[in-house]
């Protein structure tokens, strides 16, 4: 006999808090129709520590801020030589030394290799604790290549291409990107505790 599945209401839609139009743009066509979701520019403050700790912290300040349920994300880029850093500080690191700094740090080392993680947290409401979905996407750091139009996406070629991420075009990135695994996580979730509707388990037998 099949199990019924919990089903879970929402009061109100997910809002997905961030500053970074070109990861809404992302979230946008990797989520395509499958968990309804409005969205809210603002840049949060950010705890300093591990990954997802960050993203945490940045998921109960926004559920804070909105009253209501809330995702959010926290995008690191970790240098295997530099034992993951810069990891969630990549973006300061990239605004003050850019793709050529980036490769720079790595120039003492042979070891050129990096992933790319991405951690989405969810909190159903303000008194709710986040929980958390990663995602994430191996390669190396290599000289910038491709359009310079989203981050450290020209000097990061995932393995298996000889691509960097600004080369692809922007479906084989959400294929295979670190956003793309954690939301299908996300996405699994969803699914399993009925925030969204899909197929709703019923008892065999029963109409
Ligand atoms: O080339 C890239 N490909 C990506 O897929 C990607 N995802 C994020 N980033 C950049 O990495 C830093 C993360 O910092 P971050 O997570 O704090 O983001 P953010 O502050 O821009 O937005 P948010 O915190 O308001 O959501 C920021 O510089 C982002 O621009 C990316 N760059
Ligand atoms: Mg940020």
């Amino acid at each position: 006999m099949a199990a019924t599945k919990v089903q879970m209401t929402l009061t109100k839609p997910v809002t997905f808090v961030t500053g970074n139009a070109k990861k809404l743009e992302e979230v946008k066509m990797i989520l395509g129709q499958s968990i309804p979701f409005q969205s809210l520019k603002l840049d949060l403050p950010e705890l300093q520590g591990e990954p997802e700790d960050i993203s945490r912290e940045k998921a109960r300040l926004a559920a804070r801020e909105i009253g209501g349920p809330v995702l959010v994300e926290d995008t690191c880029l970790c240098f295997n030589a530099l034992k993951g850093l810069p990891g969630p500080y990549i973006k300061w690191f990239l605004l003050k030394t850019g793709h050529e700094g980036l490769n720079n740090l790595l120039a003492a080392y042979e070891d050129k290799s990096a992933y790319a993680l991405c951690v989405f947290s969810l909190a159903l409401g303000p008194d709710s604790e986040p929980i958390t979905f990663s995602g994430r996407t191996e390669g190396k750091i290599v000289p910038a290549r491709g359009p310079n139009n989203f981050g450290w996406d020209p000097v990061f070629q995932p393995d298996g291409y000889d691509l960097t991420f600004a080369e692809m075009q922007k479906e084989e990135k959400n294929e295979i990107s670190h956003r793309r695994r954690a939301l299908d996580k996300v996405k699994a979730h969803f699914y399993e505790y009925n925030y969204v509707p899909k197929v709703v388990d019923s008892p065999s037998g029963s109409t």
